[in-house]
């Protein structure tokens, strides 16, 4: 006999699991919302926020230093590393409390503080000694960093992102393993204030980007920042109470080392054995996108867990997803995702929407290096590839690196969800002197490619720096 029983259990209390139990509740069903910690998200303890905190910061000191393109003259602009990170913890704490209020509204009984793992399709033992008995599990326990042997080696010199934001003061100097999102992301931060960065990757590319034109601006302008070492194999071992780092015959020495080499889903712990699932051998079993039903059974898998789409928003939605579909079991029904969009929170920012292009898609680019609004901000850097499908021009993906990507990046993201067409795009009203005006480029190589009709209205010309 069971000592908990529930028509939903959902392990782990992040963003996704949250999401789960709520929209399971919302349709009916009896709940439990599993959780050793109830720490609050990975989001607002570990990730977006405290680096979103950072970057704000650095972003700061960077401005202030760089007023003299401007003629507007500062003097000696210094970075107080306890007062950077204390702002830090002190808003972060403030985010991570707000999550921790929302567990004391739960029902009397949902909470369930306790490890699980299964024992059975429908069934759980909790680290407590307690059982589950649930008419469907949603999985929701997140990733965590992983830190390679000899870094672990290293004890309290390696860093990761659990580590980082609890640091006393800035490192002068910090060895960055991983060119990913989180790595580029900090490295970058830290350098702009003040930290001498060196940033390791074993691979060629940064952040996975897809498109070369784009990468080798990304690459560019993070070489101006930091120490950029890509296809190499870093070897680390501690030396002095310091870190050494060893690649291609040479070695430096920093205070710290960030190990930003990726986040495997958690599942290790949970005996996904016991569920009779078909397990890749990575332990994952396979994850329907439209319903985040694994294979036929009553599990479901969603957020970092399923390691498909590992950003915020997809939590959420793949939370609201599963909660809906748990309740309906076995009669799930398909939902339709949006389309995928990434932002990397490097200065420009870093985006991804959409498809890959492939040989039939048509491709429009802009140029930001003299686009009038980024060169009187002083920020002329970067490109935007836009990417339509033939015959239609219905616009299907891009990749951006230049100043206002992240804002653009959602009117284009916007812009393909509602099936739109570079054409229907021009159709717009572009205020100038705007970083959007700079896609005008980008959707007219569309047009002219395609072909698609330009506006016949619309007077071809275009305004000073654009
Ligand atoms: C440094 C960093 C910066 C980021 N920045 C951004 C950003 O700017 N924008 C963005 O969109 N995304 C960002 N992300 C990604 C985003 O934070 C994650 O995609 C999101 O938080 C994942 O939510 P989740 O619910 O899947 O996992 P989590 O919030 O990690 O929740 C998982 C929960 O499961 C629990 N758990 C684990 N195992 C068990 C078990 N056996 N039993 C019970 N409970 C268990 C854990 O205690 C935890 O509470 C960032 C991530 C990092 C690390
Ligand atoms: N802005 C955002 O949305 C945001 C920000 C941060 C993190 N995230 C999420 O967090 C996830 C994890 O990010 P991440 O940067 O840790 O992982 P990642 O998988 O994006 O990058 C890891 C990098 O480490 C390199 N690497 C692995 N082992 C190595 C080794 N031993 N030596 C040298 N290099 C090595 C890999 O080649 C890769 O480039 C991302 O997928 C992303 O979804 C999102």
């Amino acid at each position: 006999m069971a000592d908990l029983t529930c028509d939903v259990a959902v392990i782990g209390a992040g963003t996704a699991g949250l999401a789960a139990e709520r929209n399971a509740r919302k349709h009916g069903a009896s709940t439990l919302l599993i959780d050793p910690d109830f720490a609050g998200t990975t989001c607002a303890t570990v990730g977006c926020m405290p680096s979103k905190l950072l970057i704000a910061a650095a972003r700061a000191a960077h401005r202030a230093r760089n007023t003299d393109l401007f003629g507007v003259r500062t003097g000696e602009v210094t970075v107080d590393g306890p007062a950077v990170l204390a702002r830090l913890r002190q808003e972060r704490d403030r985010f991570a409390s707000g999550v921790r209020d929302s567990f004391d509204d739960l029902p009397e009984g949902v909470a369930v503080k306790a490890r699980a793992r299964f024992s059975g399709r429908n069934s759980l033992t909790l680290d407590d000694g307690r059982t589950v008995q649930a008419g469907a599990v949603v999985i929701a326990t997140g990733s965590s960093p992983m830190v390679p042997e000899p870094y672990a080696a290293l004890g309290d010199l390696a860093l990761t992102n659990d580590s980082i934001f609890e640091l006393d003061d800035l490192p002068e100097s910090l060895a960055v393993i991983g060119g990913g999102v989180i790595g580029l992301e900090l490295a970058q931060a830290m350098a702009r204030l003040g930290v001498a960065v060196s940033l390791f990757d074993m691979g060629d590319r940064l952040a996975g980007v897809r498109c070369n034109k784009v990468h080798d601006a990304l690459k560019g302008a993070m070489s101006q920042e930091m120490a950029l070492h890509l296809g190499v194999e870093p070897e680390p071992s501690e030396e002095d109470g310091r870190v050494r780092i060893d690649w291609d015959g040479r070695h430096q020495s920093y205070d710290r080392v960030l190990v930003a080499t990726g986040r495997p889903p958690n599942v290790s712990g949970l005996d996904l054995s016991a569920t009779g699932l078909a397990l890749d051998d990575k332990g994952m079993p396979d994850v329907a996108a439209d319903t985040l039903q694994c294979g036929d059974s009553p599990i479901f898998m969603v957020g970092d867990a399923n390691a498909a789409r590992p950003v915020l928003h997809e939590a959420s939605d793949e939370g609201g997803i599963a909660g809906r579909n748990a309740v309906a079991y076995p009669a799930v029904v398909p939902s339709r995702r949006k389309v995928s969009f990434t932002i990397t929170y490097t200065e420009p920012p870093l985006v991804m929407i959409g498809q890959d292009p492939d040989d039939s898609a048509k491709i429009g680019e802009a140029d930001y290096t003299n686009q009038g609004r980024a060169t009187v901000d002083g920020e002329n850097v970067g490109l935007a590839r836009l990417y339509a499908a033939a015959p239609d021009g219905r616009l299907i993906g891009a990749d951006l690196f230049c100043p206002g990507a992240d804002h653009m990046g959602h009117l284009l993201t916007w812009a393909m969800e509602a099936g739109q067409t570079a054409s229907d795009l021009l159709d717009r009203p572009f205020y100038h002197p705007t970083l959007e005006e700079g896609l005008k480029g980008a959707l007219r190589d569309i047009c002219g490619a395609v072909p698609l009709r330009v506006p016949g209205d619309q007077d071809p010309g275009l305004p000073p720096g654009v």
